[in-house]
């Protein structure tokens, strides 16, 4: 079954990440440009996540998993080498309503993290399901070479000229012209 894909405001949400290793390495850096409020717990992390910790962007603390530690989480990562653990704290998040992601199952995840084109305020996704991530990450490349460099900026050039607008017709009109010139 193919997942929905939602985009979800992430601002100030305590999310767990479990494990300091590289895939939670690479799971950190891609939340931490929505503004989560990101806790680490492992005995050991990478040189990047110790940058992050000195930084403030993150806060490490620095053993192995307690249950305790997904209380008040919104948000959990669990990114051991672990099925076990994987399968526990699913479990355990199914039962309380948390979104979980394992990074060795998507059995255990209830959302799973895309490949990701994030330009400013422009935010791509794309999934397979779970089924085949290298595809992701090649359809993403594809998708990067053919939309515009500065899609950025265009999105804040036609917000501005949307909101200078009143909603209408006219309006609908005015930007769809805006954006096709510059496509
Ligand atoms: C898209 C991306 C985003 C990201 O990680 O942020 C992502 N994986 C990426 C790359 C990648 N991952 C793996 C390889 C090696 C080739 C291979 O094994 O296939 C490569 C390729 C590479 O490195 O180029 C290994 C792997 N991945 C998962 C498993 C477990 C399993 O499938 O059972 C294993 C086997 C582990 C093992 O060997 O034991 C599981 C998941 N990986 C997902 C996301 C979710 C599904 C996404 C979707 O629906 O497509 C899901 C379900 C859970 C999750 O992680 O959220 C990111 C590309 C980012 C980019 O480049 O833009
Ligand atoms: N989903 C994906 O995109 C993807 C991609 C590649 C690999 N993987 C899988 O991700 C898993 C992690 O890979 P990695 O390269 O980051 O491994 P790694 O060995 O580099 O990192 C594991 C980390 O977990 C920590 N750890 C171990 N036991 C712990 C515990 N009980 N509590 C808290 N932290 C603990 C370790 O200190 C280490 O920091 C592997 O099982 C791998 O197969 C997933």
């Amino acid at each position: 079954m193919p997942l929905f894909p939602a985009f979800i405001d992430l601002k100030d949400k305590r999310i767990l990440v479990v494990g300091g290793g590289k895939v939670a390495t690479r799971k950190v850096q891609k939340l931490l440009p929505f503004g989560a409020k990101i806790e680490v717990v492992s005995p050991r992390i990478t040189k990047e996540l110790q940058r992050l910790f000195l930084a403030g962007k993150i806060s490490w603390k620095k053993r192995k998993f307690l249950i305790k530690d997904l209380r008040s989480a919104y948000m959990v990562v669990v990114a051991v080498d672990s099925i076990g653990l994987q399968r526990m704290v699913f479990n355990y998040c199914s039962k309380r309503k948390i979104l979980c992601n394992a990074v060795d199952s998507p059995d255990y995840c209830n959302f799973i993290f895309p490949a990701l084109v994030h330009k400013g305020d422009v935010v791509i996704g794309i999934s397979t399901s779970g089924k085949v991530p290298a595809l992701s990450a090649l359809l993403r490349e594809k998708i990067e070479e053919c939309i515009p460099k500065d899609v950025d900026k265009l999105l804040e050039e036609a917000y501005r000229l949307r909101s200078s607008m009143k909603k209408g017709k006219r309006r609908q009109r005015v930007l769809k012209e805006f954006l096709e010139k510059r496509m």
